[in-house]
Parts: C-alpha cells; structure tokens; sequence
C-alpha cells in the first residue's frame, strides 16, 4: 500500500563480489571503496539526525498503546507492526504524532493519568462521542502545542480543572455535553489565543463571568446559568444561552425589579432609591421627548426648503439602507414571484420588516435570513455590482427561474429598483456542505456519513447534469461546498445558480480559486467543462475531507487536483482518504471509485473531462446504489 521504497538493487552489484566477474570484481572494490567514505558519513549523519525522531516516535507508540489498553469499547485496529503514523486516527509530521482522532468509537472507562501528557508534540485530541467519564488527568497540561481539544459528549465530571486554564495553546476547546459543574472560570481570560469555546449542556452554575477574549465561537446553553449576560456576548445568537436563567442582550432584558423582589421584602431605602431614579428615568424620558419634537420640527423645516432625499436609512438587517423616497417611484415596493401560487405570502414590506441576520457575504453580495409571520423563512441575497439594465436582468432571472430542479434551492422571487436588487431563495436549514465537512465546531456535530456522503455526490451531479441539459449555454458557473446548501434530511440543494453572468466586473476571480478551472480566466464566462472541473473539486473534497484553497495563497487550503492526483500516483493508500470514513467496513472499492471521478473530472484539458451526464451514470453504477435500490 506504501509507495514502493528505492530498489536497493542499484547498489547491491557493486557490494556483492559473487556477482561480478573477476575483472569486474576489482573494478567494484575500487569503487565500492570510493564510495564507502562518503556512504559511511551519510550513515553517520542518518542517525544522528533520525534517533531523537525515532525515540519520540517510539514513546508517543507507547503512550498510545498504554491509552488504547486503559480504555474500553470498539477495539482499535491497530496494526502493531507497522508506523504508529499509519493507525487509523494518527497523524504525525516531523516523527512525532500530533493528531489522535478517535470520535465515536463507544470508549469508556477513565482516561488514564501520565499518559497522554507524553504524547508532547500533540496539537489536536478529539476523543468526542465517546462514553469518558471522571476528571480529565493533569499532565494534559503537558501538551505545550495542543491547540484543538474536542471532548464534546461524553461523560466527563466535577468542576474545570485549574492546569486548563495555563494551556495558552488552545484555539478551539469543545467541551459540551458532559457533565462538568462548578462555576464558568474567568481564568479562561488566560487562554488568549482562544476563539471557540462551547460549554453547553454540562451543570455549570454561577453567572458568565467576562471573558475578553476574542471568542469567535461561544456556547452555554441548558447549564444552570443565571444573572446578566456580559455586554461582550451581546451579538452572539441567542440559541447560546437558551436553557439556563439568563438575561440581557441577546435574551430579553433584565428585570432588576423583580431580581431585587424575588423572595425578599424591599427595605426602606430601597423603596426610596426606587422611587428617585424612576423620578429621574421620568425626567430624562421627558427631555428626550422634548429634543425629538424639536429635531423633527428643524428636520420638517429642512425638507420645506430642499427637495433632497433624506439620509440613509439603516434597519438592522441594512436591506433598507438605501431606500428613498424616489425609490416609491421607481418600483422599490414591488416583489415578483417566480410561481404563481407563492404570490401574495408576504410583500416586501413584510420582508423588509422581518427579523433577519447575516449569513455571510459572498461573490455576489450578501445573504440574510429573513423570518417572516406565520413561519417563511427565506434567505434574501442583496446583490452588489450588477450592472445589467432591468429588462437584462429580468430576462436572465426568469431563465434561472425556470431551471426548475428538486436538488436546486428554489428561487422564490426577485426584486429589482435603481439601487437594489434582491434575490429570495427558500431558506435551507442546516446550512452547507462545506460547513458540515470543515467546521468541527457543535455538541451537535456529527461527521457525514459515507452513504450521505454518496447520495450527497450523486444528488448534486444529477442539478448539475439538469442544469446543463437546459440549453447550449446553460451551466452553473460557481460550483463549491458553500453553495451545496442540505435540507433537515440533508438532502443537498445547490445555490447560487445562474448568478455568475449576473456579476460586475468588480467580481474578484481569486474567490473561486481552488474549485476554479484552469482555462477560466474571467468568472463571468462559464462553461460545462468548468462546471465538471469544479464539481471533481467538491468529488475530491467528499473523499479526502480536505478544503480545497479558497484563495491564491498557497497556505489557504489544498489544491486538491494535484494533492489527489500524486497521492494516487503512488498507489490509492488509506491516507488518501478522510480519516472519518475510515471506519466503514466494504466501502474501500466504492471509494477508490469516486476518487478515480474526482481526479477524471480535474484533467486540466476542458475536452479530456467526462460531461455530467456521463459522471452521473458512473456514480449510479456504484455497488452503495445499487445496495439502496435493493433495499427499495
Ligand atoms: N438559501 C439559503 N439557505 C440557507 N443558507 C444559505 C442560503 N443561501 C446562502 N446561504 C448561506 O449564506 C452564506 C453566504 O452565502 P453566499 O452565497 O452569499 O456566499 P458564499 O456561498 O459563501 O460565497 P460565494 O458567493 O462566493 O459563492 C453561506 O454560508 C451560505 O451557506
């Protein structure tokens, strides 16, 4: 399975002297002498530079073996005859294991003490979802470079242990779904290069101490919480915090009256101290009337005199931000439906009305999630540098319109005026595939599956294949796992159709890099052979769970192609592919095969790629298909 070592038969003809004739043999020694000095000294050199590797290698082999035997559950298969990097869940770089990835395998029992500190050159542990119980053992300290700890959902207990707060290395620590207790430290304030920190659904107690980290990530939901929320959390979603007695921002706020009243009787002063400052609230509420009737009347004034527009407006989604009054005129109310039978569910009134958050920004603008009454949701894209005239865009939104495709996430309506132009789609719940494959970040995270991952590949070539089949031109033109959006039953949805011949020249082509076709130079002419290379792109990501590169920055991800092609070069190894799918037993040859699409679909000459239609029919014919139409 590893690539073939260098035969050593180069050398052996002038070492063996059986071998050779009698001229020959003299003409051997002479060189076998020439070249024993140098040879001696590249020995000499070898180990030195490989026994401090080869003895860190070895204690990280024992301090592995000592945790596999201490723990019960799925038996790791362990091939003691062979590197320890090689074992399912290992990972090493420089001789020494920095990686151990051992999720979900049904492990009990208690991790034991002095153990895993001797794996020191560790950088990430996950052991989530496992059944791990008892308190985490302090020479975990040791791991100087530890920068993941993921322990997410197993059984883990008592109160945080005083040496996590001196791992200054840790960046991501998931800690959810145990069973710890005590209160929320604010010695996490040691942990500077922390960015994610999830404590859900554990029995912490006590308030939210303030953290003033930057937490990108933070979750502690249903603990037994209570007090105010510290004004640093206040833009995190409120799903954070649910479950515990919390309040402020983003909950509701707080009621100091009845925190105060609860249980107690106000003395006195209290009552005194009460009755002032509502007096002076009365007061201040007062003057703030007062000051707004007098702006509103120099405002009034102000427009009598100039026919000017008023200011930006800012709602808090920004999808009003440049509403004027002119816009009236220039059809800013109107919404059109793409189906007849959707019309009237809400107008844009209502949607610019509705409660809504960011998604992300992409290529072509940015998206929000809109909630409306009665239950829509709808993910709004505000798109930003277009330049089509009405009647251009029109045309080529009803086009998108049509392409009418269970696995396409539906177009519900559009809006078009001087200075907006929107885009409603159905709002996909789970979000997308690049997020569920690359961000290890939730108690409820759980790797996609082989099959899911097969039905996900086969649903997402049959859009792209219909889209294809709608014309000459048709295709979709920025094919990635972002935009492969999945339903509650994870059924995949692509987004983002059509949209790359609605984009400004002001679209930066580097935003597609590692799924963007060598031959494409400007992104807004898109083709079918593109199309396959970028769908090969997401193929390869499926398979060996890798990112591909999302910018020109070497560092920024995989160019897959190229990582994939010479890894099979080599000869298909277990490497190749993501260490989550290694656990499924008979699924070897159906992966091999679908790598083998992904690497046919990223030639680099557009005419040597397999048309969709033809990348449908091959993934159909895999045995995983043919085992779900049985089962049917
Ligand atoms: N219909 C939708 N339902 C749910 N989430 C969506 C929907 N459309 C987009 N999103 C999410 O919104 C975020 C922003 O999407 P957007 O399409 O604007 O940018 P992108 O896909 O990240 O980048 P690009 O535009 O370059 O393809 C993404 O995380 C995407 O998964």
């Amino acid at each position: 399975m590893i690539s073939p070592r260098a035969p050593a038969s180069s050398f052996a003809g002038f070492l063996d002297p059986k071998s050779s004739l009698a001229m020959k043999q003299s003409i051997a020694a002479a060189a076998a002498a020439a070249l024993s000095m140098p040879l001696a000294f590249l020995f000499l050199l070898l180990c030195l530079c490989s026994s401090p590797v080869n003895s860190d290698l070895a204690s990280d082999r024992a301090a592995l073996l000592a945790l596999r035997s201490s723990l019960h559950g799925r038996p790791l298969l362990w091939n003691l005859s062979a590197s320890p990097c090689s074992w399912e869940g290992v990972k090493c770089a420089l001789g020494q294991v920095v990686e151990l990835r051992v999720p979900g395998m049904g492990l009990r029992g208690e991790l034991p003490s002095g153990v895993i500190g001797n794996l020191t050159g560790l950088q990430t542990l996950s052991l989530r979802f496992n059944s791990l119980g008892g308190s985490l053992p302090p020479d975990l300290a040791g791991l100087l470079s530890l920068r993941y700890l993921y322990l997410q959902g197993n059984k883990f207990s008592g109160e945080l242990p005083d040496f996590l707060f001196s791992m200054q290395s840790l960046v991501r620590l998931n800690l959810a779904a145990n069973e710890f207790d005590g209160v929320i430290s604010p010695r996490f304030n040691n942990l500077s290069r922390l960015s994610a920190l999830y404590l859900e659904q554990n029995n912490f107690t006590g308030s939210i101490p303030e953290l003033n980290l930057r937490l990108d990530q933070f979750n502690v939901s249903f603990n037994h919480l209570s007090g105010a929320i510290p004004t640093l959390f206040s833009g995190m979603p409120e799903s954070a915090f649910e479950g515990n007695s919390l309040c402020g921002k983003p909950l509701s706020l707080c009621n100091a009256t009845a925190a105060t009243t609860r249980g107690h009787k106000l003395s006195s002063r209290a009552i005194a101290t009460i009755v002032v400052a509502s007096l002076l609230i009365l007061l201040l509420v007062l003057a703030i009337v007062i000051l707004i009737c007098f702006c509103m009347r120099s405002a009034k004034k102000k427009h009598d005199n100039s026919e000017k527009t008023e200011a930006p407006k800012q709602s808090k989604i920004g999808i009003r931000a440049v509403r004027k009054a002119s816009d009236v005129n220039n059809g800013f109310n109107s919404l059109v439906f793409i189906r007849k039978q959707q019309e009237k569910s809400f107008d844009l009134e209502e949607l610019l009305k509705a409660s809504a958050e960011v998604l992300g920004k992409g290529t072509f603008g940015t998206t929000y999630k809109a909630s409306l009454g009665a239950g829509i949701t709808v993910a709004v894209k505000r798109l930003k540098d277009v330049s089509d005239s009405e009647s251009e865009f029109i045309e080529k939104i009803k086009e998108i319109g049509a392409m009418n495709h269970e696995n396409l996430v539906p177009l519900v309506a559009y809006h078009y005026s001087k200075d907006e132009k929107l885009l409603v789609y159905e709002y996909m719940p789970t979000g997308s595939l690049s997020a569920l494959l690359h961000d290890d970040n939730g108690a409820g995270w759980t790797p996609l599956s082989w099959d899911t991952r097969c039905a996900i590949a086969l649903r997402t070539a049959q859009a792209v294949a219909h889209i294809h089949s709608q014309g000459p031109g048709a295709s979709h033109g920025n094919i990635k796992s972002s935009n492969v959006l999945l339903t509650k039953s994870y059924e995949p949805r692509i987004s983002d159709y059509g949209l790359a011949c609605l984009a400004g020249p002001a679209v930066s082509p580097s935003r597609f890099h590692g799924y963007r076709a060598p031959e494409v130079i400007d992104v807004r002419i898109v083709s079918r052979e593109a199309d396959v290379y970028s769908f090969g792109v997401l193929i390869l990501e499926l398979v060996t769970g890798k990112a591909p590169s999302t910018s020109l920055l070497a560092e920024d991800g995989v160019d897959l192609p190229r990582w994939a092609r010479g890894a099979v070069e080599q000869g298909p190894t277990a490497e190749v592919f993501d260490t989550e799918l290694l656990r499924y037993q008979n699924v070897e040859e159906d992966m091999v095969r679908m790598l083998q699409i992904g690497i046919d679909c990223t030639e680099q000459s557009p005419d040597q790629r397999p048309s969709m239609a033809q990348v449908t029919k091959r993934m159909e014919s895999l045995s995983q298909f043919h085992s779900f139409q049985e089962q049917d």
